[in-house]
């Protein structure tokens, strides 16, 4: 038995996976690819994007949710870091792994308004809203201050081009064995060769298809 797999929240995920597979925006027609690359990789430009993609919920795959889950509770998490919850899919199952470790605090950061209400609604009908903080506003300044004094495990999934800029940010409350997750790194280089660097402080590795595990060394 596990948080994950039982109602509320089982059920609940399976029909926010649903509505996420549904989720169109008309904006996205307008974005060309080539563009959309450019504006995946730029460190300006990702207000802009996202703002315009805010219909579309861009949520992690059910399996890297499994994964994530399995992650922070093999790792015990009790504190855990999200960059960009967007309608709160990853958040709900790393809330669901805190409760099934027994407690903990999940900083979650999302800058569209539409979205952290969304989430929030969310995380109210899982039953773990009391585990999770929702920062609105650009994570490069909500993840700037009264974070936790250690951090078990972030959560890399907001603009992928920012993902070395807020492993900065935590960086310095990572221990020996923190876990970090990066979606989606192949956007960002940068930040792949600095975890990937032996000099660099981590062990990494890719995992599944889009997934960079990275653990902090002592
Ligand atoms: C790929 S989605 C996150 C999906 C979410 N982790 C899930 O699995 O459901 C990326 C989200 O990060 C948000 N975002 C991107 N850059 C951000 C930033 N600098 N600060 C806060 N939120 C950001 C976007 O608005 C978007 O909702």
């Amino acid at each position: 038995m596990s948080t994950l797999t039982t109602a509320p929240l089982a059920p609940l995920l399976e029909r926010l996976f649903k509505e996420a597979d549904a989720a169109t925006s008309p904006a996205l027609a307008e974005i060309s690819r080539d563009e959309r690359e450019r504006l995946m990789r730029s460190k300006t430009g990702y207000l802009d994007l996202y703002g315009r993609l805010k219909d579309l919920w861009l949520p992690v795959s059910r399996e890297t949710g499994v994964l994530l889950y399995m992650l922070a509770r093999s790792s015990r998490a009790r504190t855990i870091v999200e960059f960009g919850t967007s309608f709160g899919i990853s958040t709900l199952h790393l809330a669901a792994a805190l409760r099934d470790n027994g407690g903990g605090r999940l900083i979650t950061s999302e800058f569209e308004p539409s979205k952290v209400a969304r989430a929030r609604r969310n995380l109210t009908d899982g039953g773990l809203i009391d585990l999770v903080e929702i920062r609105e506003g650009d994570a490069l300044k909500t993840l700037s201050v009264d974070l936790p004094e250690t951090i078990d495990l972030v959560l890399l999934d907001g603009a992928k081009s920012l993902y070395s800029e807020i492993l900065d940010l935590v960086e310095g409350r990572l221990g020996p064995g923190a876990l970090i997750v990066a979606d989606n790194a192949d956007y960002c280089p940068e930040y792949l060769e600095r975890v990937r660097s032996p000099a660099g402080g981590y062990m990494s590795m890719p995992l599944a298809e889009d997934v960079e595990l990275s653990m902090r060394l002592g």
